[in-house]
């Protein structure tokens, strides 16, 4: 969908931003641009509107080379979200977002239906839509700018560092907001940040950059975090390699034992002592110890059931706070479809571990090959 072939940027004053940048970026994906700072990401993000125009090489979006399109037409296409948020102060937060459809010439009716709309869509009360940005907190501003960039529904969104300036709770909600937004409307994202956990949390692909403006590695993450091109990205990727991966890995794979009879006559730990009680639905409500002098009129204990699609650094977590020293799993309605032991967890978590772990040497080995093209 979005294609850089040899595209550099070099500005008047000899800095080289942009080196050489072949890339594919499919349609659809989150594709995420990182780097320490001064490498080229904003530069390369700009490029897709044509707010800087490149030196040399080719930039399309749908097949189009940019410079052959309408600068303004070509970004009525492309949502742009910047730190922030960018919003013009004086306007409500629904003139905020129905900007470019009004610049579209829908209509004032049209495009403010549209933005009370995309209100919704992003999570904010309707009654937010008279207030002016200077009345709602950071994160609801990033809201606003998001809806705003997703207004005209264009099918690119260029997000520069979007979440930046939030507290690390409101990031990783607003983080949650964008993948199930993102689930929904499928946009080719294009995603800046400094920040490689977010890469990881939001990257159907993840791009990373080194000072002066070279592309080292491009991949989806699991497969840049189990097999670094070189020491540069291990080191960028940062020590918890591991961990990061097994925050990438489901559950799906690890296999269940059927789930222990809740009547009293059977037991989860096959010794007879913790027995998982569930609801009448058979949702898991929580352990209880029937060795302890209560018996069977022991108090509850915790149990945080996990589904196929949670991580194996989720149930690593849980199979450690357990008292059970097992995973209750249910599925997608919460219902318990069986247990999981602690040492199975930590096999199959060991296992994928390794797979980061054994590939540091690899990346020690490896000499990147500098004429080297590096695709999606
Ligand atoms: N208009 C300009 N004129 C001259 N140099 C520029 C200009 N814009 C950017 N640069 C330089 O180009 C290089 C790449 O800048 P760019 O903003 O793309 O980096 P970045 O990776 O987005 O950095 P950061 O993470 O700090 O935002 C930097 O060295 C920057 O100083």
């Amino acid at each position: 969908m979005i294609s850089f072939k040899h595209v550099s940027k070099h500005y008047p004053n000899g800095t080289t931003a942009v080196d050489d940048l072949s890339l594919e970026l499919p349609e659809g994906d989150i594709t995420v641009l990182v780097g320490s700072s001064g490498c080229g990401k904003t530069t390369t993000l700009r490029m897709v509107n044509r707010m800087v125009e490149p030196s040399s090489g080719t930039v399309s979006v749908g097949g189009r080379d940019i410079l052959e399109a309408d600068a303004a037409e070509l970004r009525r296409g492309i949502g742009y979200v910047i730190q922030q948020a960018g919003l013009f102060p004086h306007r409500t937060i629904l003139d905020n977002i129905a900007t470019v459809p009004l610049l579209l010439g829908w209509g004032r009716r049209k495009a403010r239906a549209r933005a009370a709309e995309l209100l919704e869509l992003v999570g904010l009360p309707a009654g937010s839509g008279k207030r002016y940005p200077h009345q709602l907190s950071g994160g609801q501003q990033q809201r606003v700018g998001v809806a705003r960039a997703l207004a005209a529904d264009p099918p690119v969104l260029l997000m520069d560092e979007p979440f930046g300036a939030v507290d690390p709770v409101v990031r990783t909600q607003l983080q949650n907001e964008l993948l199930r937004l993102q689930s929904e409307l499928r946009k080719t994202v294009v995603f800046v940040t400094h920040d490689i956990d977010e890469a990881v949390r939001l990257g159907d692909r993840i791009a990373i950059f080194r000072t002066g403006g070279h592309l080292v590695q491009c991949a989806p993450p699991a497969e840049l975090l189990a097999s670094p091109a070189d020491d540069f990205v291990a080191g960028f990727l940062g020590a918890e390699r591991g961990l990061k991966l097994l925050s990438l890995s489901t559950l799906a794979d690890v296999p269940q034992e059927p789930a222990p009879a809740d009547d009293g006559t059977g037991s989860a730990d096959g010794t007879g002592r913790w027995r998982l009680v569930t609801s009448g639905r058979g949702e898991p409500l929580g352990w209880r110890d029937t060795d302890g002098p209560d018996g069977d009129e022991a108090p509850l204990l915790p149990v945080r059931p996990l589904r196929d699609t949670d991580s194996l650094l989720s149930a690593l977590d849980e199979s450690l706070a357990s008292p059970a020293g097992l995973v209750a799993r249910v599925d997608a309605d919460g219902v318990l479809t069986g247990v999981t032991g602690r040492d199975r967890i930590h096999e199959h978590a060991g296992r994928r571990h390794a797979e980061a772990g054994r590939t540091n040497a690899k990346a020690t080995e490896a000499t990147p090959d500098p004429d080297a093209s590096v695709t999606a």
